[in-house]
């Protein structure tokens, strides 16, 4: 199979979508991978790198996607990725389609197979390949977070973790999942007073077991939204209803009740933002003030620590990229129903229920897509 590699053109995003590695176990499959020149660089993979795992560099970015059939990238596609995008080719990337009506539409109008990462599901009821951008994403939110806090970013001064004989600042994270989970570790870690809030009882327990009540449990509710927001320096933003919008749980009207300079990291932008004040920041500019309140909502977090985080994509990502080479993507996603609800748009058709009640939209059922 022909494989693109494009080179990710999104506001500083450095990551791409395999490494070196990975491009050798496609090709010892007898696969063509046609890697766009410098599209590692930002990664620290350099062409040559490429070309010794018996990848081909190509420098013509249109040739690149004209010929490809299957297309493997990091970002959802930017609008010129979708004008090249055509009928008969697979895209396997993230989308986050139920955030962005625009995009769904033109991925749609494209006829193309678009199947996302984010979507994949596992035996365990995880989402393997949203899980290790989501460990990355959580991680830095508390770094994130921290620098917010910083006067010099508009925030109230507050050390995370206090000094002996003044009280450490308090987080609280919304979303207790892979997202919430690493960035309650994080400021755990860095000594912060932690409360976790989640729907989810049984999340609730795995996090209380294995942090033996160090960082407080709390059942999401409304009132416990609120007492966060009247308390918390520092809150993360972590809830998911995969592939739906997030909802909205912290309104305009509550930023007044939060203290001045206090932060808002919202890790769920890409879904949409689950604060209603949220919107996409980049890394470049990657916060707003409103009512006082620091918001930072970059929407490819991960695309900042592009090293490590390809690396731990392209090992979440391979066997399904493997699956998809060697057997075509119907084939793949017939023998694995855990990869089937990856399909989101096929030859102008939606195929995720979520994304389609997200634009009051029509949708199929995926088996019905398979040969
Ligand atoms: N901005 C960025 O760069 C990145 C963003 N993300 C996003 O972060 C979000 C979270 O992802 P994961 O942690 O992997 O998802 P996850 O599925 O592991 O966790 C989500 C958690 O939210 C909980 N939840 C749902 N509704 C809730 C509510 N009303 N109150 C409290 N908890 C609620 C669920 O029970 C679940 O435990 C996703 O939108 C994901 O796309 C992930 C990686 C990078
Ligand atoms: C999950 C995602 O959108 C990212 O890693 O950028
Ligand atoms: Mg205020």
């Amino acid at each position: 199979m022909q494989i693109a590699i494009p080179k990710e053109i999104k506001n500083h995003e450095y990551r791409v979508a395999l490494t070196p590695t990975g491009a050798r176990e496609l090709v010892s499959r007898g696969h063509t991978v046609n890697v766009q020149a410098g599209a590692g660089e930002g990664a620290g993979f350099v062409d040559a790198a490429y070309e010794a795992s018996g990848a081909r560099i190509e420098a013509d970015v249109a040739k690149l996607w004209d010929t490809a059939e299957l297309i493997l990238k990091v970002k959802e596609p930017q609008p010129e990725e979708v004008d090249r995008l055509k009928s008969g080719q697979t895209i396997f990337t993230y989308l986050h389609l139920a955030a962005e009506e625009t995009l769904t539409q033109g991925l749609i109008n494209s006829g193309a197979t678009c199947i996302a990462y984010e979507t994949i599901t596992d035996r365990q009821g995880g989402l393997p390949l949203l899980a290790p951008m989501s460990t990355v994403a959580g991680r830095m939110a508390i770094q994130a977070g921290a620098h917010s806090l910083e006067k010099a970013q508009g925030g109230s001064g507050v050390l995370l973790p206090g000094v002996p004989g003044v009280a450490p600042a308090k987080v609280a994270v919304i979303g207790g999942g892979v997202v919430g989970e690493n960035a309650a570790r994080m400021a755990l870690g860095l000594g912060a007073e932690v409360t976790v809030l989640d729907r989810s009882i049984s999340r609730l327990e795995v996090l209380d077991d294995r942090y033996q009540g160090r960082m407080k449990t709390v059942y999401s509710t409304a009132d416990a939204i609120d007492d966060a927001v009247r308390e918390s320096d520092l809150i993360v933003g972590a809830v998911l209803i995969p592939g739906a919008a997030a909802p909205k749980l912290i309104t305009r009207r509550m930023l007044a009740d939060m203290k001045p300079g206090s932060v808002l990291v919202d890790v769920a932008i890409d879904q949409g933002g689950c604060f209603e004040t949220s919107k996409p920041t980049t890394h470049a500019s990657p916060t707003y003030i409103v009512d006082e309140v620091v918001h930072y909502c970059v929407a490819n977090m991960p695309g900042a620590v592009a090293r490590t985080s390809t690396q731990a994509l392209t090992n979440a990502t391979l066997p399904y990229i493997i699956a998809l080479a060697d057997k075509g993507w119907q084939k793949a996603l017939a023998d694995d129903h855990h990869f089937l609800p990856g399909l989101n748009v096929h030859d102008g058709q939606i195929a995720y229920q979520a994304v389609a009640d997200a634009f009051s939209l029509e949708s199929v059922n995926p088996t019905s897509l398979l040969k």
